[in-house]
């Protein structure tokens, strides 16, 4: 099948030709930006006398008459226009921005762009690959997840599924590292401010909140506002994200373990660790996993889970290209089988 892909320049871009590149099913048909004519090595030396293509303009029509599926690798605020211009053609869309996630009133409150029609973010997906596999399976446009909601989601599903933790008790306590935020320049990611800092950013303001949130209550409708807190680790890869939520009834952690091993059994991204054994980002490094550890605290009555991805894998193109296959019939793992690189 004949992929395309519009935002190579950029991180996300850089990541999905690197996975599209060596996978069995899929062929890079066409990448594009705004930039025209320039080969893609130039802007990623790493990729010399590896991939010869050169960007493109941004043609939808010509994109959808000659490719199978399009990734949509671009900013909030530009990937919507391009989802819309999409939208009556076949072709399968596979957005990463945040534009087709939430309703519109909302993507207005926390995104502060224009927000696309209605009809699209009511069509598209959201692509939790776990949990909406059948709907993945069956649509053409897909909303990728944020980065953090992938791993927050992943690791509070169960316990909020099952309904064994109050609603009201949520607290997120998130960490990125500095490529989740593109590889456009800013003054809070550049190395003198980010290397050997760590910072918290956007609080309680983060666009990702109602991303959690609608999640959390299509789960679970007693679920009340979340704590979410963002911050930024001096590192170039890699989400923590550590939830404590008040538990119910004492479980204990042998029991929520077997659990989360029960729910996630059939599902290889997603690796439960052991009783006593809680993931660093390192761990997941360049691969699709999503690790999460948990422990029950008797003392206290309360639940710390901590789930760890790379931002650009499980967090962006892995996912995407995750549901690529799911949405064409192949096996989750198909051209996503990397072991993650340690140290
Ligand atoms: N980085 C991450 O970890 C994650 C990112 N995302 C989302 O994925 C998307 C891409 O992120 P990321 O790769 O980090 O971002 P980058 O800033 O690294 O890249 C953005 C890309 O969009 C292109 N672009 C910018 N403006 C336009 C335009 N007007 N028309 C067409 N293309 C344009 C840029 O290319 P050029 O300048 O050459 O035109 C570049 O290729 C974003 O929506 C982001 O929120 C989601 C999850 C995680
Ligand atoms: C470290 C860092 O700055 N990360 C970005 C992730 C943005 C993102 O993924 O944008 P979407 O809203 O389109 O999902 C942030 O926190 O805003």
């Amino acid at each position: 099948m004949k992929v395309s892909i519009i935002g190579t320049t950029g991180y996300g871009g850089a990541e999905l030709l690197r996975i599209l590149y060596r996978h069995p099913e899929f062929e890079i048909q066409s990448i594009h930006s705004t930039k025209e004519d320039l080969p893609i090595w130039k802007e990623y030396p790493h990729l010399y006398d590896v991939l010869d293509e050169k960007l493109q303009s941004i043609n939808s029509e010509k994109i959808a008459e000659q490719s199978d599926i399009v990734f949509l690798a671009t900013p909030s605020g530009i990937s919507g226009k391009l989802a819309a211009d999409f939208a009556n053609k076949d072709i399968k869309v596979i957005d990463l921005s945040g534009d087709l996630r939430l309703p519109p009133d909302t993507y207005l409150q926390w995104y502060k762009h224009e927000p696309v029609n209605e009809d699209l973010t009511v069509k598209a997906v959201y692509g939790l690959s776990e949990w909406y596999k059948e709907e993945i399976k069956r649509s053409s446009l897909i909303a990728n997840p944020g980065c953090y909601p992938t791993s927050a989601l992943l690791s509070l599903a169960p316990v909020v599924k099952e309904n064994l933790i109050d609603p009201a008790s949520i607290i997120i306590d998130a960490k990125s590292g500095v490529s989740g935020a593109g590889r456009s320049l800013s003054r809070n990611t550049s190395f003198s401010e980010a290397n050997e800092n760590f910072r918290a950013y956007k609080v309680n303001e983060h666009q990702h909140t109602p991303e959690i949130e609608k999640q959390l209550l299509l789960w679970n409708k007693e679920i009340k506002p979340i704590t979410f807190t963002t911050h930024l680790l001096p590192i170039t890869r890699g989400i923590m994200t550590t939830s404590y939520s008040q538990l119910l009834t004492a479980y204990t952690t042998h029991q929520l373990l077997e659990l989360y091993k029960e729910i996630y059994n059939g599902h290889p991204f997603v690796r439960i660790r052991p009783e006593n054994s809680f993931p660093s980002v390192k761990e997941v490094a360049g691969s699709n996993y999503c690790d999460i550890g948990l422990h029950a605290d008797p003392r206290t009555g309360r639940l710390t889970i901590i789930s760890v991805i790379d931002n650009l894998m499980k967090g962006a193109a892995g996912q995407a290209v995750q549901n690529a296959n799911i949405m064409c019939g192949f096996n989750d793992e198909t051209g996503l089988d990397f072991v993650p690189m340690y140290p």
